[in-house]
């Protein structure tokens, strides 16, 4: 169980928060059109291997939600059901009134919900700017082809998404990166490039799966800062798939933990720290 910490993970932006289209928060500056994420006794074999095994939690609207876990839990498994890319064999998802669990990988951006992924999946040789305007496509009333075309309304349009980019560029502290190829960016800085481009797709909920594999510890305390501001800045919910416990401790406001597909643990960080079960869990993974 290590812990990288976050620096004061909440409501301390460096930055200000991009302006969102999503109108004005509640008081505790949860957004009022955010649904709670219903996982409900999601079951998901391969073969004879029941990578996960009746597993349910809630989501709660704008919370930051984490799921541990040691080697071979289910994480990556239960990523995959939420984004749409497993079919499970039993359970639901649900956000809100609309099935998570049915909808095709593509389709999921349009609900709000948006993934990172744990390896990289950037462009390399397009520019910053250009790997986050991806994130814009389904946004778009009259497509970047028509812009090519130089079509006035199709211009105004992509200027109001460039400058929407170039909002959440400066937000994830990539300002200055803006026109650089991708490839020319430290890893750290390219991790924040997914994240980014999971913004630019207005989310209601986030997934980060695994957000600081292969960080060093600097770049890793800069994206738990992140994280933490995103949530506090934006108001929208965000699950955080991890492998190291200590990494979430100081960010969620709830964690899952699972172990061999199941769900062993559900609760507040200080709850599934003292669980003997969870502790378990660690100490025979070695972790
Ligand atoms: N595509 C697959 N085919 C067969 N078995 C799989 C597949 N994906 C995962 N598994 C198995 O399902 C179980 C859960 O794996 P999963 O990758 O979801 O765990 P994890 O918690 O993400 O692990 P890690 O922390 O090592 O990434 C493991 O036993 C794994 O071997």
């Amino acid at each position: 169980m290590t812990a990288a910490g976050a620096e004061g993970g909440r409501g301390a932006g460096a930055h200000r928060a991009p302006d969102d289209d999503a109108g004005p928060a509640e008081p505790d500056g949860v957004r009022r059109d955010i649904p709670p994420l219903e996982v409900d006794g999601v079951t998901v074999r391969f073969g004879a291997v029941t990578a996960l095994s009746d597993v349910s939690f809630t989501v709660a609207p704008g919370s930051l939600h984490a799921v541990i876990g040691p080697n071979g839990a289910g994480k990556s498994t239960l990523f995959n059901v939420l984004s749409g890319v497993y079919r499970a064999a039993a359970g639901e998802v649900r956000f809100g009134d609309v099935r998570l669990d049915r909808m095709r990988p593509f389709r999921i951006a349009g609900v709000g919900v948006a993934r990172t992924f744990q390896n990289l999946a950037l462009s390399g040789r397009q520019s910053v700017a250009d790997n986050l305007m991806i994130g814009r496509h389904h946004l778009t009333r009259t497509g970047f082809v028509s812009a090519g075309l130089r079509l006035p309304s199709a211009t105004r349009e992509y200027r109001r998404h460039a400058a929407r980019v170039a909002e959440i560029a400066e937000f994830l502290d990539l300002g200055d990166q803006l026109h650089r190829p991708v490839e020319g960016l430290s890893y750290g800085d390219r991790k924040r490039v997914e994240t980014a481009r999971a913004l630019c797709t207005e989310p209601k909920i986030l997934l980060l799966d695994e957000p600081v594999a292969g960080m060093n510890a600097d770049e890793t305390r800069r994206m738990a800062q992140t994280i933490g501001d995103i949530r506090a800045a934006l108001g929208i919910s965000i699950v955080l798939v991890e492998h190291d416990m200590g990494m979430v401790m100081s960010l969620a406001d709830r964690v899952t933990v699972l172990d061999f597909g199941r769900r062993i643990a559900d609760g507040t960080p200080a709850e599934v720290q003292s669980d003997p079960d969870v502790i378990k869990a660690y100490l025979g993974a070695g972790t």
